[in-house]
């Protein structure tokens, strides 16, 4: 391994020297540190493929690129992971602030960003509209510099319409600009997915969207600003997140009622606190925004950990029926499915609670142990925070197989992501799809290696990961983009605890 290192090192050096780079000059090219860039040339750093991937793309050259198309995993099984891993800081917080930060005039400096796709595709489209993004370091602490005019007809729409998160570029938008086009929101094929209570929530801002072909033509009249409390139709988070960004630019008091409390939202209040915006109400369904006409201040901010990774984390111990450590679990935003384990049988303990680095968020460690599962006696369903959350419904379905009994789980939210967790079956288990909102599942399961494509919906690619890691035997999993959206080196983090999870591409 260190004689590979080694021998890909060297060639990554000679290949750079010979274009006349300094370790620098590639290391900001690939948005990492010169000290980054040293180590891994002397062979001292594990080199994924996608780096290596992007190293060749840097340097254009034909030595080191191997080959651009899908990414997919192999995994041998079955696992018994050991060890503690630490969750990091939650998807959608991260891109939620990316949009806010759109806000600020100032410099926006987040802590710890989650380094994944989704992010990815947003710093390229900020990047397309003039905002200065640079990574600062291995922490992935990430400064944000917006320009004093963005350049919106320079937008990149490829990258747009590959994240839904564009979607929350309507709330900051509305006060730069009274007439712009954004490309069609993307992400996740998770059934339908209506804008409607986005534009809904914006109208009283004077926001006005027709959708064109390909994208919506956004238009403001100036001076209209909301006489009465913006009620949302749904309590859904990203809504929310736009309701709260249109009104922090707006010079008075905004109140939105029926507001998600959820934990992407909590970050982005406290991150509007530290713009000097007053928000009261954060964890309630009632937000009352004191805005600011102008916003100009350089501000950091350490979005909290993600209670959907934790969840992950928590699925790939239970599924292997492994002891491992989970440090800095939020979780204030896991009673719910924790309350729900443990009537199942599920035996864990938990550290005394701390402060996240944002001061607010009640983190723990938690440390699972062996447990013996059975069916939870009644169906499991989400609800908006503080229930449980729809994004950890799916893990209950590959927890559910490996319980003894009947699990009936009800995704009343999403028309298209029930469906994909019938994909356990190549694996061995007996998910059945009752209606399009309803799967049973039958457990226990014997889990056997299959080749599987990835679900074009990212809980239910990583349920069928982790499924892979219980299974008996070698199992391919193909086009893992879906889960790069969201999850950070999450096969080599799995790997540290002692999975075998080999990364690989098709030779082109
Ligand atoms: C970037 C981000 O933060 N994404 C999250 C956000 O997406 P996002 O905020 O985009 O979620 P949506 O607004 O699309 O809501 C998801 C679905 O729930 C339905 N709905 C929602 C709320 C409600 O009170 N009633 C209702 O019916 C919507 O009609 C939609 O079909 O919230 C979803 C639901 O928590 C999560 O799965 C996503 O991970
Ligand atoms: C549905 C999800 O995200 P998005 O809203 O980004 O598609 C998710 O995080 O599971």
């Amino acid at each position: 391994m260190t004689d590979y290192l080694t021998q890909i090192g060297t060639l990554i050096r000679s290949a750079r020297q010979h274009r006349g780079w300094t370790q620098q000059q590639l290391a900001d090219v690939l948005n990492t540190s010169q000290s980054a860039v040293n180590r891994i040339e002397r062979g001292h750093q594990n080199v994924s493929l996608e780096m290596l991937a992007r190293i060749g793309e840097a340097l254009d050259e034909p030595l080191v690129s191997i080959g651009a198309g899908p990414v997919h995993l192999r995994v041998t099984g079955p696992t018994t992971l050991s060890g503690s891993i630490e969750v990091k800081t939650s998807k959608n917080a991260g891109v939620a602030l990316l949009c806010a930060s759109l806000l600020n005039r100032g410099r926006t400096t987040l802590r710890r960003v989650a380094r994944i796709e989704e992010v990815n595709r947003l710093l390229e489209v900020l990047d397309s509209i003039g905002v200065r993004t640079r990574w600062l370091n291995e922490d992935n602490d990430l400064e944000i510099v917006p320009p004093a005019n963005l350049d919106l007809g320079g937008i990149d729409a490829e990258a747009a319409r590959r994240t839904r998160s564009i979607i929350m570029f309507l709330g900051p938008l509305l006060h730069r600009s009274a007439d712009f086009q954004l490309p069609y929101a993307g992400g996740c094929d998770l059934g339908t997915r209506t804008v409607e209570p986005h534009l809904s929530a914006l109208r009283p801002f004077g926001l006005e969207v027709k959708a064109t072909e390909g994208s919506y033509h956004a238009a403001v009249t100036a001076d209209v600003a909301p006489t009465r409390p913006i009620v949302l139709t749904e309590r859904g988070d990203t809504v929310t997140e736009n309701a709260l960004m249109a009104a922090a630019l707006h010079d008075g008091v905004t109140v939105i009622r029926n507001a998600s409390s959820n934990y992407m939202v909590q970050d982005l209040c406290f991150y509007l606190q530290e713009l000097g915006v007053g928000v009261e109400g954060v964890g309630t369904t009632t937000l009352t925004v004191t805005g600011r006409p102008r916003i100009e201040v350089d501000v950091e901010y350490s979005p909290s950990e993600d209670p959907i990774e934790a969840m992950s984390l928590l699925a790939a111990a239970i599924v292997t029926d492994s002891e491992i450590t989970i440090c800095r679990v939020p979780i204030e935003f896991l009673e719910i499915e924790l309350a729900v384990l443990e009537e199942m049988g599920f035996r864990y303990d938990r550290s005394e609670e701390y402060v996240a680095a944002n001061g607010r968020t009640r983190l723990v460690d938690l440390t699972t142990r062996h447990s013996v599962l059975h069916a939870p006696l009644d169906k499991i369903h989400p609800m908006p925070f503080p229930g449980l959350n729809i994004d950890n419904l799916p893990f209950f379905a590959v927890i559910g197989a490996v319980a003894t009994g009947k699990t009936m789980l009800h995704d009343w939210v999403y028309e298209n992501r029930a469906i994909y967790l019938t994909e356990l079956n190549k694996l061995g288990g007996r998910v059945t799809l009752l209606d399009p909102h309803r799967v049973m599942i039958d457990g226990p399961t014997h889990w056997s290696g299959a080749e599987v494509v990835c679900p074009p919906a990212l809980r239910p690619a990583v349920v069928i990961l982790l499924a892979m890691l219980a299974s008996k035997g070698t199992s391919v999993l193909r086009s893992v983009y879906v889960i790069n959206r969201g999850y950070e080196d999450l096969a080599e983090r799995l790997n540290q605890l002692g999975a075998r999870v080999e990364t690989f591409r098709d030779l082109g």
